[in-house]
């Protein structure tokens, strides 16, 4: 089992914890705040709730988090050690020289810091090299970026490997500069952003609409320069700096300048988001942020695009178990999303149907049908759709889907499907689907592989009994 330790186990530390915990890793966190349990429990809490969702395959067995106010201890046995204490220079550096100290030699020390340059954290330290910064994005349970500042070398590949796995998206910057990248860009809008509330020209919900019901939108799909290309029209970035370079040289910005965060501009900032937020707590705020970007994650997931293709590639990465055709086929074992669930705290009708036309997809992947295949004009069409609900199951609960073939033949797929919770039944699906042509859209015979994966599939059910539940209609008289 791997195994990270944290060193200051905060909203961040607490983030990093989660990620590598529901990945798999052993976590040891070193805080020596008597709050650290109620904390770091608080974050592993949200994170159980959201971050299993995203994902269409179960993410396996947790590993064990446990919170030490013994540095030496935490950091035995660690790879991972992620300095997450607050953004203050000597402290950082002081933590840093005593987790030398203690670590293994080929343990990876990152910090979280969103300002400092490896340089600076490097000051006096024995093996510099493998000191990097690693910042990540809140939260860090949820969200893929980390900006992984380092020079090229074996620690940087080591780092970026350690990152993936567990589903982060390293963005390697080999040059340091103060704020690194995604910092600098959010410190820019954010110091404008105080501005315009200090000379009273718009409170902090306008700022925060003019946001979220704009170009907040169009960053979390295409970034800045993408979304740029395309209001130059039809003539791309090169109209888009034509129209727009003269612009730079007016005053839209007063960049230049930070304003004095003084008592009166920080009480009014107070004052105004206390009224934003509208009684919310900071927990309740955290719950619907993690609610959206579950939603806004899924969505991305499905049009397999930015960091939705990520999410997938990162699935694909941690492998599949094998197949046993003699039995019916696992083709689902993941949990339920956060936005599956209804009005009645339960998985909603619509996403029964979603689970088992998925589960579908995937027996049409084992058999040949792929998207290669499906490219080259030939696919199966669902003729016919029968799901019962038996019991019901909540969000974050892990299910699966056993699928049953009951035949596959020429261009006749009609399979059984079972959808349970542990041994629990939860709902069965019976499908008929027939095998087509794209190009007539009409049935037709199954071409290659997948003629050979249907007769495998019918070969390998040929013996089971039939389902108790297969064959049935809605059964209440009028
Ligand atoms: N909050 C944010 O949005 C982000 C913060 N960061 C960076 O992450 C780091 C941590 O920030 P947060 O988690 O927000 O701060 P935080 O205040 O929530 O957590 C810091 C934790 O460090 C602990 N701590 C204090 N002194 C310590 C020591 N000597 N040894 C071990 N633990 C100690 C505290 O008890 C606390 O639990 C900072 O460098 C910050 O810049 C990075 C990305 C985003
Ligand atoms: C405000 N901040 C500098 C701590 C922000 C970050 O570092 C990244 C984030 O999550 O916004």
């Amino acid at each position: 089992m791997s195994r990270a330790a944290i060193v200051g186990g905060g909203v961040i530390g607490g983030g990093w914890a989660a990620r590598f915990a529901l990945m798999g890793w052993d976590v040891a966190v070193f805080d020596p705040s008597p709050d650290a349990r109620e904390a770091l429990d608080a974050v592993m809490a949200r994170a159980r709730r959201a971050l299993p969702g995203l994902y269409d395959r179960a993410l396996g067995d947790e590993g064990r988090v446990t919170l030490h106010d013994d540095m030496a201890q935490a950091l035995q046995g660690a790879e991972w050690i992620q300095e997450s204490a607050p953004e203050d220079l000597k402290l950082k550096q002081g933590l840093i020289a005593r987790i030398e100290e203690h670590a293994a030699p080929s343990a990876i020390i990152a910090s979280s810091t969103s300002g400092f340059r490896p340089s600076q954290l490097r000051d006096g330290a024995r093996n510099p090299d493998r000191i990097v910064v690693a910042h990540p994005f809140n939260p860090v349970y949820l969200l893929p970026l980390v900006e992984l500042v380092t020079e090229d070398g074996p620690f940087a590949t080591r780092a970026a490997e350690i990152l993936r796995e567990i589903g982060m998206d390293p963005l390697h910057l080999t040059t340091e500069i103060d704020a690194h990248v995604a910092d600098r860009l959010l410190e820019s809008i954010w110091r404008e952003a105080l501005w315009l509330v200090r000379d009273g020209i718009a409170t902090t919900e306008q700022i925060d609409r003019a946001i979220t019901h704009g170009f907040g939108l169009r960053w979390a799909q295409m970034g800045l320069f993408e979304t740029y290309r395309m209001a130059g029209g039809t003539g791309g970035m090169t109209d888009f700096l034509k129209q727009f370079a003269p612009a730079l040289a007016w005053p839209w910005s007063r960049l230049t300048d930070v304003p004095e965060m003084d008592d009166a501009l920080a009480t009014r900032i107070g004052a105004l988001s206390d009224a934003q937020a509208g009684g919310r707590t900071v927990a309740e705020l955290e719950e619907t942020r993690d609610d959206n970007l579950v939603g806004i994650l899924r969505a991305l997931r499905h049009a397999d695009w930015g960091v939705g293709k990520h999410l997938k590639e990162h699935e694909n990465s941690r492998g599949a178990p094998p197949i046993d055709w003699s039995r019916p086929i696992v083709t689902a074992d993941r949990v339920v999303p956060l936005d599956w669930t209804d009005f009645n705290g339960h998985m909603t009708e619509s996403r029964y149907l979603l689970a088992f036309a998925d589960a579908t997809e995937r027996l049409m992947e084992f058999i040949g049908c792929d998207d290669a295949y499906i490219a080259a004009g030939r696919s199966f069409f669902t003729a016919e759709t029968h799901i019962r609900h038996v019991s019901e199951i909540h969000a974050g609960h892990r299910f699966r889907i056993e699928t049953q073939a009951l035949q596959s033949e020429g261009a006749k797929l009609h399979v059984f499907q079972r959808m349970l919770e542990g041994d629990r039944l939860l709902a069965t699906g019976e499908h008929f689907l027939l095998h087509v042509s794209l190009e007539t859209r009409r049935p037709a015979p199954p071409t290659g592989a997948l003629a050979s994966g249907m007769a495998r599939l019918a070969e390998g059910h040929r013996g089971l009994p039939y389902p108790e539940g297969a064959g049935r209609a809605v059964g209440q008289r009028p």
